[in-house]
């Protein structure tokens, strides 16, 4: 479910580590601090851990680093394999933030730069879905695109206009970039107490701990 963007990765794959190190200009603010974002995430997980859109496996080999068992859920194939030739020992299955039998009972769920593929109606299912699956203490760690407001979402995507970063503009108005305070509500109604940071223009750290 909410794979409506998977075939976009079908061709990021082949240039998606060139985005994120910012040789692609259009995205360079986006991916600002790319790796110590992931290494945030990395740093707030417990384990096990299921990580959602993995792609590349940038995040993944920051939690293997930690020595913490993952299991990998991607619905794309050809990201699957881009990884599985990268981490070979990884268990790494096709799903979805919504659908996956990750086979493990988890501590903590996380991601980065993905669940803005779900609509805010998909997202308030996944905090639901991952409420129940969670002991209390448990985390959800999400690094993702989220704007203070609605209002500030229009200026920056008008600024992207601007200067011509027509393929980012398409992006933002297409996909599920909600706000901070959409996603706070989201986070608290389905029983977390939650944390965000902001990491760079576009990004924030999504912090919540199962009470
Ligand atoms: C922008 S990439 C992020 C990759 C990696 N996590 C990173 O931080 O660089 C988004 C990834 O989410 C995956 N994706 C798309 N829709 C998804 C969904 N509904 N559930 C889980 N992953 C999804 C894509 O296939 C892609 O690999």
């Amino acid at each position: 479910m909410g794979r409506e963007f998977v075939e976009i990765f079908d061709e990021w794959v082949h240039t998606y580590d060139d985005s994120v190190s910012g040789k692609d200009e259009e995205y360079r603010d986006v991916f600002v601090k790319y790796n110590e974002i992931l290494q945030a995430v990395a740093d707030a997980t417990i384990g096990p851990v299921v990580e959602f859109g993995v792609g590349t496996g940038n995040l993944t080999e920051k939690l293997l680093a930690r020595r913490l068992e993952v299991v990998g859920v991607e619905p794309n194939e050809a990201m699957r394999k881009a990884t599985a030739e990268k981490l070979a020992d990884l268990t790494l299955i096709d799903g979805d933030f919504l659908e996956f039998q990750a086979g493990i009972k988890p501590q903590s769920f996380v991601s980065s730069y993905a669940f803005h593929h779900l609509t805010d109606a998909e997202k308030a299912q996944a905090f639901k879905i991952y409420a129940e699956q969670l002991p209390a203490g448990g985390k959800v760690v999400f690094a993702d695109t989220l704007f203070a407001s609605e209002s500030a979402k229009k200026e920056i995507v008008a600024f992207e206009q601007t200067r011509g970063h027509a393929n980012l503009v398409e992006d933002l108005n297409r996909e599920y970039y909600t706000t901070v305070p959409v996603m706070e509500k989201l986070a608290t109604d389905a029983g977390f107490t939650v944390k965000l940071s902001r990491m760079n223009n576009y990004v924030f750290l999504i912090d919540a701990t199962k009470k």
